[in-house]
């Protein structure tokens, strides 16, 4: 069998899907999918078309070196797309990311708009022809002509210098300032000259959160969450109006015990769906709802308030009877329609897989989407909305061929919960011939193993002849509130007691060697790696990566500390960090960190390194010489993304566990130089 997952070369070069939209019309499907680029150190995105029939084979839309992302579809049925591409009617013109049209009826694309400060993304209406584009402008720039002015300025002279007022002042691996986010709108877009921005709330001041904005169908009104400061260095968002036409700002839903996400506007514009997350406290854990918002001046209503799930809004059905939604839901993601006159959910997926990106065909029929499981990575699909059915249209590449089997497998928690996890096992295990496992720890720690991951794949340990688990223990989404609600603010309680419960039974097979078992795991992974590291001497090897070491310095430094100060008070911070228990590490770690991770800073990995070498019961020798690693990237943030850096990590893993889980020496990549 050839599998790509045996050599790091083939599976980084495997083709990477994402994202989806549907023309007007329903007949047209556009994704994007990120390729190695020639030099095989970058990911470069094409737009790929799909046809939504299944009877045609996908096809390549775009091909510059530069890339394109952002496609959204005009009303008219026109491609809109940004891009860096070198404008062919101005050859002495920079790069940089631009607004592109592609015409519905073939032919080139052509430049629309550009901006020396580039741009976000694109939005755009489904009746209208409105485009706004989603961009940050220099927070004291007065117009397009200014920013453009202020940006060479500052550029020409060097100074990267940011003087803030408030908080934040980073965001996972972004400096924040002294530009801000705002809302441009294109105008003029089917006329003869070149259209010209123009900034829709330049007052707003650096609150608008535009990943989440929506247009209304005709492409009259905004919705955005606006960030509000409040005291303590802490924040809100709250859910806007911007009416195109006036201008005028409108503040929707505002309260403190709530932030507001705006979700898609109702086909006749007179309801929006809104996320609701509820604020946390020491005593109360995250809690997402569902709400219908009346944009009449009518009071808000939760939809599907009896199921024990966080519904997220995809799409509406056209006759506006139903939203079509997704949710976590035992290790996967399904397609639920909710009914907004009852408020009852039907699942209509039926596999494991988890969906996203959710567009309904013009008939309320069909549904296509963006799905993904431990199975296959991101692909397209259609669905009946009716039957459930679903079938894989046509993609740009095949699935990848697996190097083993996949199991659900689940276990009792101390509290008589049932814990589930993934469980991947390579080709050949059996109980004549038992394998080593891995047991990775998801972060978050809100979230769920239930969709393909690129950073951590399971199937390029099961290539190496690793099982790998992957369980969602307390504070895991997808299992009920009661779920997450059991390990809130008690992280070395439930989640760990949860996984070691999982462990027990994964080492009870007899297809697994439990002798020969590692822990692992990334960002809060990283913490309960951390964790177990000074619980129990159980694994033969940890890797700890991005991960939270102690607590009451990481609730300082990380770039939203408010978010973890709701949770935890300086005490429970100093109770749950494992910095305490370095005394009790007696198990080989791999330390991996990136220098521009602001999530979870560098000096958490510095502090760890420097405690293992001087602290743990595997100390340095007098030559400085440990069973420790540190691998450190100078040039990545919380994820390792450049492809040659995602093989390092990969080796540096697998010869890590070789030598302390199998007893086998490997060769470290060249490049490492050592
Ligand atoms: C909320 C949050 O940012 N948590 C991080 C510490 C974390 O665990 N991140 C995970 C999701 C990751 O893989 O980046």
């Amino acid at each position: 069998m050839t599998t790509p997952f045996s050599s790091l070369e083939d599976f980084v070069a495997l083709p990477r899907l994402s994202g989806l939209v549907l023309n007007r019309e329903g007949t047209r499907l556009v994704t994007s999918v990120a390729t190695l680029d020639p030099k095989k150190t970058a990911y470069q995105s094409a737009l790929w078309e799909i046809d939504p029939s299944g009877a045609e084979p996908a096809r390549r839309l775009t091909r510059s070196s530069a890339g394109e992302s952002g496609a959204a579809f005009l009303a008219g049925g026109d491609l809109l797309f940004t891009s860096a591409r070198p404008d062919p009617e101005d050859a002495d013109g920079e790069k940089r990311p631009s607004l592109w049209r592609l015409p519905a009826t073939g032919g080139e694309a052509s430049l629309l708009v550009t901006r020396e400060g580039g741009m976000s993304g694109v939005l755009t209406a489904a009746e209208a022809d409105v485009v706004v584009l989603t961009a940050d402008a220099l927070a004291g720039s007065t117009g397009e002509e200014d920013d453009a002015e202020r940006r060479k300025a500052r550029k020409d002279s060097g100074v990267a210098a940011i003087l803030h007022a408030g908080y934040p002042v980073r965001y996972w691996d972004a400096d924040l300032g002294p530009d801000e986010p705002r809302y441009l709108a294109v105008t003029d877009v089917d006329g003869d000259g070149r259209p010209t921005l123009d900034d829709l709330v330049p007052s707003a001041r650096g609150g608008l959160r535009n990943a989440h904005a929506v247009l209304s169908p005709d492409g009259r009104l905004l919705f955005s969450s606006l960030t509000v400061p409040e005291e303590l260095g802490s924040q809100r968002s709250v859910l806007v109006r911007v009416d195109l036409a006036t201008r005028e700002l409108s503040v929707l839903l505002d309260d403190r015990e709530n932030d507001y996400t705006p979700g898609p506007v109702s086909p006749d514009g007179r309801y929006l769906a809104v996320t609701r997350d509820r604020r946390t406290t020491a005593e109360l854990a995250p809690q997402s709802s569902l709400l219908l918002l009346p944009l009449d001046g009518g009071e808000p209503r939760q939809l599907a308030a009896d199921w024990d799930r966080w519904p997220s809004p995809e799409a509406w059905l056209p006759d506006g009877s139903s939203l079509v939604a997704t949710a976590d839901d035992d290790g996967g993601a399904p397609v639920v329609v909710i009914d907004v006159a009852t408020g009852a959910v039907r699942r209509v997926t039926e596999d494991t897989a988890a969906y996203s990106d959710v567009r309904v065909s013009p008939d309320g029929r069909t549904a296509y989407a963006v799905r993904s499981s431990y199975l296959f990575p991101a692909e397209v699909v259609r669905i009946d909305l009716a039957t459930g059915a679903t079938d894989r249209l046509q993609n740009p590449a095949e699935r990848p061929e697996l190097p083993g089997t996949l199991e659900r497998v689940e276990s009792v928690g101390q509290d008589g919960q049932a814990v589930k996890s993934w469980l991947v096992l390579p080709e050949g295990a059996s109980a004549d011939a038992p394998v080593p496992a891995l047991l990775w720890i998801h972060g978050g720690p809100i979230g769920s193993w239930n969709a393909w991951t690129w950073r951590w794949s399971p199937w390029v340990m099961a290539a190496r002849g690793y099982a790998v688990l992957l369980p969602d223990p307390a504070l895991s989404t997808g299992y009920g509130q009661h779920m997450v609600d059991r390990g809130w603010g008690s992280w070395g309680a439930a989640p760990y007691t949860d996984l070691m419960a999982a462990t027990d039974d994964l080492v009870a097979r007899d297809d697994i060697d439990g002798t020969r078992v590692a822990a692992m795991g990334g960002s809060f992974g990283g913490y309960m790696a951390n964790w177990v590291a000074g619980h129990t001497a159980r694994f033969a090897a940890i890797v700890t990566h991005a991960s939270l070491w102690a607590l009451d310095q990481f609730g300082g430094t990380t770039d939203a500390a408010y978010y973890w100060a709701r949770e935890m008070t300086p005490e429970a911070m100093l109770e749950n960090s494992p910095h305490s228990h370095i005394g009790s590490i007696d198990t080989p770690m791999l330390v991996i960190h990136g220098d521009k991770d602001y999530r979870v800073p560098i000096g958490e990995g510095l502090r760890l390194w420097y405690d293992l070498l001087s602290a743990s019961k595997l100390p340095a020798n007098e030559h400085g010489v440990t069973p420790h690693r540190f691998l450190y990237f100078p040039d990545e943030n919380h994820w390792i993304l450049k492809p040659q850096h995602a093989k390092i990590w990969y080796s540096v893993v697998e010869a890590f566990l070789a030598s302390n889980v199998l007893g086998e020496e490997r060769e470290l990549p060249r490049e490492l130089g050592l």
